[in-house]
């Protein structure tokens, strides 16, 4: 079959969809534009390579079947924007590959058509981020797409396993793509892997290992092979290919040693200390003088000592972390938690003992998190980062594909997201977006440094905990999360009964209860139940108005600000006292009991500062007080002698708490202190340092807030 080529003076792309495209550029037009475009390749090695994010709207699946199940045809036969279901194309790469979001190259069929292929979203680790010249790939189910231009198409891959590099021998390949085997001898492979790995091509070499290891049917001969890609497979991050090298590497000798040291770092590094345990014991046992197995044990024994006790020593997590380090050497504390079905929704999390205010209820290290703290790079970092590890640890499936995607992906999953087809694991790039959109969660590199009002940072990663990510939402959770890097602390903010739901707040509350169920039902798709939203829900829509007519005229009157030090006049400090007045009245007593009444929070606040600047400590007292009950905390009581932790085990089911909280609770030690009321000040520094707790993770200098 020859190339096809028609008169120009095409119709436009909406108007060929479907149809076989009039006219295709040549062979040499296409291989002519695509030198000018290499000879502007950026080849600078630390360029940040541009992530192409899935729009959900043009969402299709990745393709199930095997390439030998599929009809192979032309490339003359591509329709314009169709999804060739049920078809598969061979094809040769003629031209280097031009490296940007996807690597485009020059491909030819055995007719001698030539077309554009644009692959997208393959890992660095795979030889397909950039196919070589002169390879065959095949791509099922191919999609061709109109590139805006006329004429000019492409065909579009990205699900990365909807393109299969095929291995020169195959015998899909039709004859005259046929180059045979480059090389003619195991021995050959072998050599030129090697040569790979010391020019640092990882990929090539594990292209060349897995080629000597087919080349060859002596066991003797492969065993070592199979030590070398373990290794190169170890750098490269895929773990599993690397444990399963290694142990393919036995040979049932003492020499095994190094194969179950390798499985054992191969697992590690899949956060799977158990297994890593069993088998760096017997790497052990094997060779117990080698200092390196030894070291890989402790290091075992301890990420399996966290996972046990939920001990951390989290100073030290803290003072480890820095601008390049970000991802802590930690095992994840689990055991206080399990995933059941909610009444809410779907799963959710539930404590499996009482847990008391303050406890931990569990620490986890991201699944993945990449190091990218810039907000415009954040989401696609993680995005690439989940698409790269699920192809290049396919276990990784079955806990990150098991996470709820949205409602309409639900529907749409084909079921064979994650299953090997044609020897890699079929990754859906639109479900795995999906999934990160509803599951991940923005993390400052410390909580404790982000937390300080006055500065916040700002600078927030994003990253899947997916353990974490069985949470369900409430406004007014009983647990707040915090950060150290990639590890997530969760604590409890009051007691939990053993088989209590665990919720978190999936975001900052917002103030008015319309705006923040807006907020849910955008971003997640879900009315929020909890008990605040569905008591404020029951206040008529005019009361609503009334609430956000006084807090905005309060925000007017204080410009949405908070007073520093300086001298507030009294008019404007009575002004704000009369309208903060308006606006508890206009909370009904039995829609609120009990509840948060958060547009009065900013007011209390502001009312506070007021009074300290005045240093009008009695003021600032009562307001303190208010904002700790806008909050839904029960206020200490002066004559009485508290304990300062039930402010947050006495106070009932729906408390807020933020750092404002505990804010506010410093505040009134020192309002205290200026009274004279020693004890109630102590108290109070007590109960601010517990709150802190909550909210940074682990126990802080309340000096932190104001530094
Ligand atoms: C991260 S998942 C939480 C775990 C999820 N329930 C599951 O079954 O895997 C987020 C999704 O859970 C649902 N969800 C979370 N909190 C909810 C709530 N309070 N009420 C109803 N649905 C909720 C929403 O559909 C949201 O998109």
């Amino acid at each position: 079959m020859a190339v096809v080529v028609a008169a120009p003076g095409m119709a436009s792309a909406k108007d060929t969809a479907g149809a076989i495209p009039t006219r295709r550029l040549p062979k040499e037009e296409l291989v002519n534009t695509h030198k000018t475009h290499l000879q502007k390749q950026d080849n600078s090695p630390n360029a940040p390579r541009p992530v192409k994010q899935p729009a959900m709207s043009g969402a299709y699946p990745a393709s199930i079947k095997s390439i030998r199940d599929l009809e192979i045809i032309p490339l003359s036969e591509l329709r314009a924007e169709t999804h060739h279901r049920g078809k598969g194309i061979i094809v040769k790469a003629a031209s280097p590959p031009f490296v940007g979001a996807g690597a485009v190259s020059i491909v030819e069929d055995e007719f001698g058509n030539a077309d554009k292929l644009a692959i997208y979203n393959q890992a660095d680790s795979s030889i397909l981020s950039g196919v070589p010249e002169g390879c065959v790939v095949a791509v099922k189910e191919p999609y061709y797409k109109n590139n805006g231009a006329a004429n000019d198409f492409m065909i579009c891959v990205d699900h990365p396993s909807d393109v299969i590099l095929l291995r020169f021998t195959d015998p899909i390949i039709p004859e005259p793509l046929r180059l045979g085997p480059l090389l003619k001898t195991a021995d050959d492979w072998k050599n030129a892997a090697d040569r790979a790995f010391i020019e640092k091509d990882f990929p090539t070499a594990v292209f060349c290992y897995t080629e000597a290891l087919e080349a060859s049917e002596d066991a003797a001969f492969k065993a070592p092979i199979h030590t070398k890609r373990a290794g190169v497979n170890l750098i490269l991050g895929r773990y599993d290919s690397a444990k399963a090298d290694a142990m393919a590497s036995r040979s049932g000798g003492p020499q095994d040693w190094k194969a179950y040291y390798n499985a054992g770092r191969a697992a590690y590094g899949l956060c799977n200390y158990t297994e890593s345990n069993t088998l760096l014991t017997t790497a052990l046992d094997l060779n117990p003088t080698n200092t390196n197995i030894q070291k890989e044990h402790a290091r075992c024994q301890a990420r399996l000592r966290e996972e046990e006790t939920g001990d951390y020593d989290f100073p030290a997590m803290l003072a480890s972390l820095s601008p390049h380090s970000v991802h802590l050497d930690r095992g994840s504390f689990l055991r206080n938690t399990r995933i059941a079905a909610s009444a809410h929704h779907g799963r959710g999390l539930f404590a499996t003992r009482d847990l008391r205010a303050g406890d931990v209820v569990f620490v986890e290290k991201a699944t993945l998190m990449p190091n990218q703290y810039e907000p415009a790079r954040a989401s696609a970092a993680l995005y690439a980062l989940m698409v790269r590890q699920l192809c290049d640890n396919p276990s990784l499936a079955g806990a990150v594909l098991g996470l709820y995607g949205g409602a309409e992906y639900t529907e749409r999953r084909s079921g064979g997201e994650g299953t090997t087809v044609d020897g890699v694991s079929v990754v859906d790039v639109f479900l795995v977006e999906g999934i990160r959109t509803k599951n991940c969660f923005s993390a400052p590199r410390s909580t404790l440094e982000d937390t300080r009002p006055s500065l916040p940072e700002g600078r927030l990663a994003k990253g899947l905990w997916v353990h974490a990510s069985h949470m369900n939402h409430s406004c007014v959770a009983n647990t707040m999360r915090s950060f150290l890097g990639d590890v997530l602390i969760s604590r409890a903010t009051r007691d939990i009964k053993e088989g209590e739901e665990i919720f978190q707040q999936y975001v900052p509350v917002q103030t008015l209860v319309d705006l923040r169920n807006k907020q849910f039902k955008d971003g997640w798709g879900f009315e929020c139940g909890c008990a605040l939203c569905v008591g404020e829900k029951r206040s008529p829509e005019a009361m609503l108005a009334k609430r956000k007519e006084l807090l905005a005229a309060v925000e007017k009157l204080c410009n949405k600000k908070l007073p520093g030090r300086e001298l507030i006049p009294d008019a404007k400090i009575r002004s704000v006292d009369r309208l903060a007045k308006q606006l508890e009245d206009a909370h009904e007593q039995d829609v609120y009991e009990g509840l948060p009444r958060l547009t009065l929070v900013y007011p209390c606040n502001w009312l506070v500062a007021a009074h300290r600047g005045r240093k009008n400590h009695g003021k600032v007292v009562k307001y303190c007080l208010k904002v700790l009950r806008n909050f839904g905390f029960k206020v200490p009581d002066e004559t009485e002698v508290w304990d300062p932790r039930e402010i947050y085990t006495n106070s009932g089911n729906a408390t807020l708490m933020t750092v404002h909280v505990v804010a506010a609770i410093r505040t009134l030690a020192e309002a205290y202190e200026a009274l004279g009321h020693k004890e109630m000040a102590e108290r109070c520094i007590e109960a601010a340092e517990f709150g802190y707790t909550l909210v940074t993770g682990f126990k802080n200098d309340l000096a932190t807030l104001d530094r």
